[in-house]
């Protein structure tokens, strides 16, 4: 087994006689258990969009994507450029694999691509709450399919009144409905992580028409343990507080985690 390194390199994986170094600088966790690659394919919304994979890696995920559906990728590891424009060569020809390689946050405009997508990948971790605020922000990204650590996967997933629940699960449910696929230990990867991952699926169905939802959020949830009460009025008019609360019935007592969605949005739109 594969281990992590003293320097900033994980052990060597050999690919025929060429050595390709993985790095730690990037994330590099490559996905090797079959079972939880074929669940990934099995998760994905049946359409006709293309599928975006950020981070192709050594492109065992790539290899079922482009069985399926044509593939724009994104890798910033130059070395792993080289080796995917070789090992996949035919479908590079064909049209089914397209590989951008840098990096995908300065590719990123407000649209990653000018086609309706889904976003199918390992993520690297180190980037990965970036990569999926922007894919949620971004019109033409439909669907949202990936691994990430497990307890990131929570934060997207949660509900209302659960621990995990804040800003990042608002941000989600107001465009989507998000679940958990599958969990994935540590032994899935080569080298292995030492955290537990997830893959979860976003299904957007809904647009966002509140351009600084997010600052309210990022206030509501500012100190998770005080009252909603009281982290907004570090912002926002007591007075003002005082009547949206009342006008909602919500109690001056409520903490950021109790309170769901859709009341955010309500004392958005009363607070703006
Ligand atoms: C966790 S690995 C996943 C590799 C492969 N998809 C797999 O499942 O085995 C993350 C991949 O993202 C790539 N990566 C890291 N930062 C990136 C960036 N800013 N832009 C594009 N790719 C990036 C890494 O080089 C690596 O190939």
């Amino acid at each position: 087994m594969l281990t992590y390194p003293k320097y900033n390199y994980y052990k060597l994986l050999l690919m025929n006689t060429k050595a390709i170094v993985a790095k730690k600088r990037y994330g590099q966790n490559f996905l090797k258990d079959q079972s939880v690659l074929r669940k990934i394919v099995e998760a994905m919304p049946k359409n006709d969009h293309k599928i975006v994979e950020i981070g192709p890696g050594l492109g065992d995920l790539t290899k079922y994507l482009v069985d399926v559906k044509s593939v724009e990728a994104f890798e910033v590891d130059t070395d792993l450029c080289k080796l995917l424009q070789s090992k996949f060569k035919e479908e590079i020809v064909t049209k089914r694999l397209h590989i951008n390689c840098g990096d995908v946050l300065k590719a990123w405009k407000s649209e990653l691509i000018d086609k309706p997508y889904d976003l199918v990948a390992n993520l690297p971790y180190y980037i990965a709450t970036n990569i999926i605020l922007k894919a949620l922000a971004d019109p033409m990204c439909k669907n949202i399919l990936v691994m990430v650590q497990l307890e990131v996967a929570e934060k997207f997933c949660a509900n209302e009144g659960e621990k995990a629940f804040g800003s990042l699960s608002v941000i989600t449910q107001s465009v989507g409905d998000a679940r958990i696929v599958v969990q994935v230990p540590p032994t899935a990867f080569e080298p292995p992580p030492k955290i537990d991952s997830a893959v979860f699926l976003i299904k957007k169905n809904r647009d966002r028409d509140d351009e600084d939802f997010e600052g309210l959020l990022r206030v509501a949830f500012k100190q998770p343990r005080k009252t909603l009460m009281k982290n907004l009025s570090q912002t926002y008019k007591k007075d003002a507080l005082l009547e949206a609360f009342l006008e909602l019935s919500l109690s001056q007592t409520v903490r950021p985690h109790q309170v769901s969605t859709d009341y955010y949005h309500q004392l958005y739109k009363k607070l703006i």
